[in-house]
């Protein structure tokens, strides 16, 4: 699997940390060249650094912020620019925040939405038309396991998330003529800085590694699958919570995500 895109390029958005770097290392030692970005550029260039002279393979750094609307164009120029055809998209970056929703920060909220939704849209859009025309290429989205049902106290994450995942699934079906094949990549907690950044750090046990994580995603997107959930019990857990009334799914989400102290719900 880790061969899959021997030779060809892959751009792997937020490769600056967690299941980013777990993405890029992984491509790299099955010999893809790399287009990294995310906003830390020293974590970028060392990861480039390490990765090209482990694997001898091609590397090119682009910092950007993707709260920014206008930072998809810059990358997709960048590219372009630089004679690179991506073959692989990789929209992994992404963000939570923790908290009872009216006391956030509504501009972190907003940019959450732009950078888990709306670059993803726009990133998946520029790449996609070079695809299509040459009728080849594969994108891999991250979604969650958070994409299956509300999560109160991080709803709004859980409802970007929710996007990410039918979006890909959608375009999964919609790309199959031209031979393009996306999809989803639903973890669960996933040992990484995630729970750092949203201010989460309670929910942490049990957490599946980067590595895990990356290998299913691109095993299921090399496969043709349309979305995948890693672990078992993730699984069985989006799945199982079917067959049970959506209001008591969120109530029990409820319970569980609920703050404890009240202080740290923002
Ligand atoms: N860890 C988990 O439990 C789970 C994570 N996910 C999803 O996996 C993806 C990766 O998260 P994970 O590795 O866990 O988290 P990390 O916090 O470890 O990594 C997030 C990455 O996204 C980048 N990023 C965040 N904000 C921006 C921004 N404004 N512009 C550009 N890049 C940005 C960060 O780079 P930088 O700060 O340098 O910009 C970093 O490289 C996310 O989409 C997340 O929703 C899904 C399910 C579970
Ligand atoms: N699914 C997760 C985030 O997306 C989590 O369990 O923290």
């Amino acid at each position: 699997m880790r061969e899959a895109w021997s030779g060809k390029w892959a751009l792997v958005t937020g490769a600056s940390a967690g299941i980013g770097v777990a993405l890029a290392e992984e491509l790299a030692s099955g010999g893809t060249n790399l287009v990294l970005t995310a906003r830390r550029k020293d974590r970028l260039e060392a990861l480039a650094e390490r990765l090209t002279s482990t694997y001898k393979i091609r590397t090119q750094v682009v910092p950007a912020d993707l709260a920014d609307p206008r930072a998809p164009e810059g990358i997709y120029a960048f590219t372009r620019e630089n004679g690179i055809e991506v073959d692989l998209l990789i929209n992994n970056a992404g963000f939570g925040k923790y908290g009872e929703f009216p006391f956030a920060d509504k501009q972190r909220l907003l940019e959450m939405v732009q950078v888990n939704c709306a670059a993803v849209v726009h990133l998946t859009h520029l790449y996609l038309r070079e695809m299509t025309a040459r009728r080849r290429g594969d994108i891999l989205i991250l979604a969650s396991t958070a994409s299956f049902q509300a999560v109160p106290y991080i709803s709004t994450y859980a409802a970007t998330k929710a996007f990410d995942l039918l979006f890909a699934e959608g375009l999964a079906e919609e790309m199959k003529p031209y031979g393009i094949r996306v999809c989803a990549l639903c973890p669960g907690s996933t040992q990484s800085e995630f729970h750092a950044v949203a201010g989460q750090e309670t929910f942490i046990h049990r957490a599946e590694s980067a590595q895990k994580v990356a290998r299913t995603g691109l095993r299921a997107l090399a496969g043709g699958k349309s979305y995948v959930i890693s672990g078992l019990g993730n699984y069985l857990g989006a799945h199982g919570e079917r067959l049970v009334p959506r209001r008591l799914v969120t109530r029990t989400a409820a319970r569980l995500f609920k703050p404890k102290d009240k202080n740290r719900a923002c």
